[in-house]
């Protein structure tokens, strides 16, 4: 399918200016100030982009994508995934993982929901493990399950410093981390390990003395949750400024803002005025897994359900409430969990990236086209289901 978008100003996420795009199959194939003349003898999808800023596809790097939760009993395991959610938050590109229950939530399941959702036409991917250390894995090994599953792109959500992890020893999550690494490195993928923080004390103190004592870089570990209270928010800027990677989770509920977490969208301006490296700074949704609020005996109270379509909102939140400029506030869910996950083709508009792009109202900034490899999914808010 050949789509050719006219003048339409683009956020690659930096601004470039307004441009004509020309997709060929599922690759950007030109993007410049020519307008080719297409006569040609098959069909071509012109859309005129005028009223349109051109985005690149989203990236949610931490979904529940087959459901999660439990925390309060069977009854209160989550659902998984549906299209049409995903689409209507304009991600192309998804990092499913398991959570607190990794014993009725397989890894099997896990990769099935993956393959499922790429025949139906997003780029996905999946952690292999849990909450818990040691892992549930695939093929019974960390290092086999990145090496030898093209799905497999890093370990987690591991968590650490919460009352539902399992407690485990800092030697186990150096072995976990080196062992991902390795497995990436022979494998030419990230590795990289998603690391949940709880509201526990210890933080990020686990990955300061690996990265303190090992050889291990910073960089290996991708740690979520850093907004959901405020000690552990500040600590993230400092772990920031030594390099490290900081992800805030957009899926909230009003009761976490009032017990101190700090809004997604606003988290992005105060790292960016307290100097932290624009390309250090992460948003995932935490989509489908559950927000379990426990009382200060730890005992369950309720649980909401994450949403993927936070993921969006919290940047034009932040573009519209905090003032953060576009370019800043896109980096956080395109070029950025791109690096992070090593995913070369995604994360940018440019030549050969693979064609995975969001057109926004210019004025409202809200999602009204949404193109994944090439497909489009969704037309002028329309979701275009293909049979
Ligand atoms: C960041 C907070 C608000 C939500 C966070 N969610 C998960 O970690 C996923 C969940 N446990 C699941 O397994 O589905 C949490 O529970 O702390
Ligand atoms: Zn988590
Ligand atoms: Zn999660």
């Amino acid at each position: 399918m050949l789509i050719f978008i006219k003048n339409i100003e683009v956020y690659s996420p930096e601004y470039k200016g307004k441009k004509n795009i020309l997709i060929l199959d599922d690759k950007i194939a030109y993007i410049g100030d020519d307008d080719i003349d297409l006569k040609l003898p098959f069909p071509v999808k012109v859309i005129d982009g005028s009223k349109y800023y051109a985005f690149p596809g989203f990236i949610d790097g931490h979904v529940h994508i087959t459901g999660g939760g439990g925390e309060g009993g069977f009854a209160t395991r989550t659902p998984e995934i549906v299209l049409s959610d995903i689409i209507k938050g304009g991600i192309t590109t998804i990092v499913g993982c398991l959570g607190t229950d990794g014993v009725t939530r397989s890894m099997e399941n896990l990769y099935a929901k993956a393959k499922a959702l790429e025949e139906e036409g997003v780029s996905t991917y999946i952690y292999t493990g849990s909450y818990r250390v040691p892992t549930t894995t695939l093929t019974g090994s960390v290092m086999k399950d990145i090496m030898m599953i093209d799905k497999v792109i890093g370990v987690g959500e591991v968590a650490l410093s919460d009352h539902r992890s399992s407690q485990p020893s800092i030697d186990e999550i150096k072995r976990l981390t080196a062992d991902a690494r390795v497995g990436g490195i022979l494998s030419k993928k990230a590795g990289v390990v998603n690391i949940h923080l709880g509201d526990g004390d210890r933080m990020l103190g686990y990955l300061k003395e690996i990265v303190d004592t090992t050889e291990i870089p910073i960089t290996q570990f991708w740690p979520t949750h850093i907004n959901r209270n405020p000690s552990l928010f500040k600590e993230g800027i400092e772990y920031a400024k030594k390099g490290g990677f900081i992800d805030f989770t957009t899926s909230s509920d009003p009761v976490f803002w009032e017990e101190g977490e700090v809004k997604a969208s606003r988290a992005i301006r105060i790292c960016l005025e307290e100097g932290v490296g624009e390309e250090n700074i992460t948003l995932t949704s935490d989509g489908q897994g559950s927000l379990p609020q426990f009382n200060e005996k730890g005992e369950f109270v309720k649980l909401g359900i994450g949403r993927v379509t936070s993921l969006y909102k919290e940047v034009r939140d932040a573009v519209l409430e905090d003032k953060v400029p576009i370019d800043k506030a896109l980096k956080c869910i395109t070029k950025n969990p791109a690096r992070i996950l090593k995913l070369n083709n995604k994360g940018r508009v440019d030549v050969n990236m693979d064609a995975d792009l969001v057109l926004v109202d210019k004025d409202s900034l809200e999602i009204e086209t949404v193109i994944a490899m090439g497909k489009i999914l969704m037309e002028d808010k329309n979701i275009l289901f293909r049979g």
